[in-house]
């Protein structure tokens, strides 16, 4: 993006934000019935805003406003084209205040300005536009029925829908699950992240700005026992779209059989490979994307890349451009547009990241406050920064003999959202891709795809859906079956 700021100029900026404090129920920004909480600022340690808690008072009145709203059927039974109408608002009211967004995003998070500026917001309204665009343009369907009648096979918003965030996207996250959600004509109450409220709050009242009615989308911050729990277990949620640990994860498919058997799906962790043959070209470029995979948000990314799988004969020289290539990603301010990689989330979060700091690194290797350099470990595929899943800076090598060893190394994990494979041999690359289990495999390169692919899950790192692409407009309706007897009286009844 050319138009980036300098770092006094978005320092300014921060300091002039309206940062908003409580929770946004029934059209409108409202205390809580929690307790207040601080959210700070990850770069500085230092609070940025008090923040009015809910509970499970708050729970019990967004549901019922969402009920309400849901039932009158203001938004879930107004023409397709006309909640379109609302959510291109929607995205136009988010790039005319899309700095304030990025700033606030950054302060919050610990995301680099650069990130929040280029990626977060314009994907976040890329998202919200695509669902929107495709709301008026998708039919229902026709089965094949018997001679004398007609058989139809609806789509139907789901009714409340309970969206679950987690700190390391926060917009774009809100934006997947509310996008689909709210095309398709549901009314959505989003918790977010405790470390991360403040965007999704100003979201919530940009979209009522944008003419959503009343209670179709609500924002109630807190954490996850105090409100969180009791979305999961509300006997009036029809659904819950989770991002997250897989561990909280488990708890949403408990609550769900603890109460009504609403729907749940999970967009969870992964140990994402990036696997490199022997015959992979150009490895500039693969040591480009690694980089990318590896680092990109700091790691703190379900999708990244904290594993390479190498084979030995392209290992050194590949390491070699990697470790080149890191030269420019660098690490501090969030607020400094020259920065790649920000601040971790929080304290905690840290010290959990900075636990698997330990023996020689190839890059990086310490951390100082909430920065941690990138870091690169040649370990074997037993150690645990090989196992588990450390959402940080940092990447593992393991070298491999041969190209199959390397398919069986990628699958030796209970995760598999993502996985990318590097070879200039198209069928190495097919069958590696139909090998990996995992529900986004990359060839040549790396990334999520577009907002137009499926993304999530196979095993422990997904449940219930995909998020993203119409497969995600799925995922926020109900299929209804009607069917239409069309004998006529006269020739007599159709019983039997
Ligand atoms: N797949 C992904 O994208 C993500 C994966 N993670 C992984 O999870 C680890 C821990 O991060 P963490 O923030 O604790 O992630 P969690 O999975 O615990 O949090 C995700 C969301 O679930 C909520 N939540 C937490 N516990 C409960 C509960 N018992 N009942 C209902 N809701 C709950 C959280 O609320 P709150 O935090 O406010 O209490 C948050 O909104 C990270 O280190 C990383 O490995 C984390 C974030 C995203
Ligand atoms: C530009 C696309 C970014 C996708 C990031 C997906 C991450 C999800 C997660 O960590 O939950």
């Amino acid at each position: 993006m050319s138009d980036l700021l300098t770092t006094a100029e978005y320092k300014a900026l921060a300091a002039d934000l309206d940062l908003p404090r409580t929770a946004f129920i029934d059209g409108k920004y409202r205390a809580g019935h929690g307790a207040a909480f601080t959210t700070f600022n990850p770069a500085t340690g230092l609070p940025l805003a008090e923040i009015s808690g809910c509970d499970a008072t708050d729970v019990d009145l967004a549901v019922s406003r969402a009920r309400e709203a849901f039932d009158q059927g203001h938004w879930a039974k107004r023409a397709p084209s006309q909640r379109k109408e609302v959510l291109v608002r929607l995205c136009k009211l988010i790039t005319r205040n899309r700095r304030e967004l990025a700033v606030m995003e950054s302060l919050d998070s610990g995301k680099p300005i650069l990130d929040c500026e280029t990626i977060d917001i314009p994907e976040t309204i890329e998202t919200l536009k695509w669902h929107a665009e495709l709301i008026d343009k998708i039919y229902d369907q026709m089965a094949p029925a018997q001679e004398d009648a007609i058989a139809m096979i609806l789509r139907e918003p789901i009714g409340v829908v309970a969206a679950i965030l987690p700190w390391n996207f926060p917009l774009l996250m809100m934006a997947w699950k509310i996008g689909p959600a709210l095309a398709a004509g549901n009314s959505v109450i989003v918790k977010p992240a405790e470390q991360t409220s403040l965007t999704a709050l100003r979201l919530a009242e940009l979209a009522a700005e944008a003419g959503l009615p009343r209670g179709v989308l609500q924002v109630l911050p807190g954490d996850g026992p105090t409100v969180g729990a009791p979305l999961g277990l509300h006997m009036d949620v029809d659904m819950v779209s989770f991002t997250g640990s897989t561990e909280t994860g488990r708890h949403f498919l408990r609550y769900a059989a603890d109460s009504n058997l609403k729907k749940v799906v999970l967009e969870c962790g992964g140990k994402n490979p990036c696997v490199v043959f022997d015959d992979a070209e150009n490895l500039d470029a693969v040591a480009s994307h690694v980089v990318n995979a590896a680092f990109w948000n700091m790691g703190e990314n379900c999708s990244a890349a904290s594993r390479l799988i190498v084979h030995h004969a392209v290992k050194e020289p590949l390491l070699e451009r990697i470790l080149a290539r890191l030269r420019d990603w660098k690490t501090g301010d969030p607020l400094n547009p020259a920065h790649h990689l920000g601040a971790l989330i929080d304290a905690e979060h840290c010290a959990k990241v900075a636990s698997y700091l330990t023996g020689t690194a190839l890059a990086g290797g310490t951390a100082e406050g909430p920065f941690v350099q990138p870091t690169i470990y040649e370990i074997s595929p037993k150690d645990a920064k090989a196992i588990d899943e450390i959402f940080g800076p940092i990447l593992s090598v393991l070298t491999v003999a041969s190209n199959d060893e390397a398919i069986a190394l990628a699958n030796d994990t209970n995760y598999g959202l993502a996985a990318s494979v590097f070879t200039a041999n198209t069928r190495n690359a097919i069958r590696a891709a139909r090998d990996i289990k995992a529900g986004t495999v990359t060839v040549n390169t790396y990334g999520e795809g577009s907002i137009a692919t499926p993304f999530g899950g196979y095993k422990q790192s997904g449940f219930g859906g995909r998020e993203n692409g119409i497969h995600a407009h799925d995922q926020f309706t109900e299929i209804k079956t009607i069917w239409i007897d069309l004998t006529d009286p006269a020739d007599g009844d159709n019983v039997g």
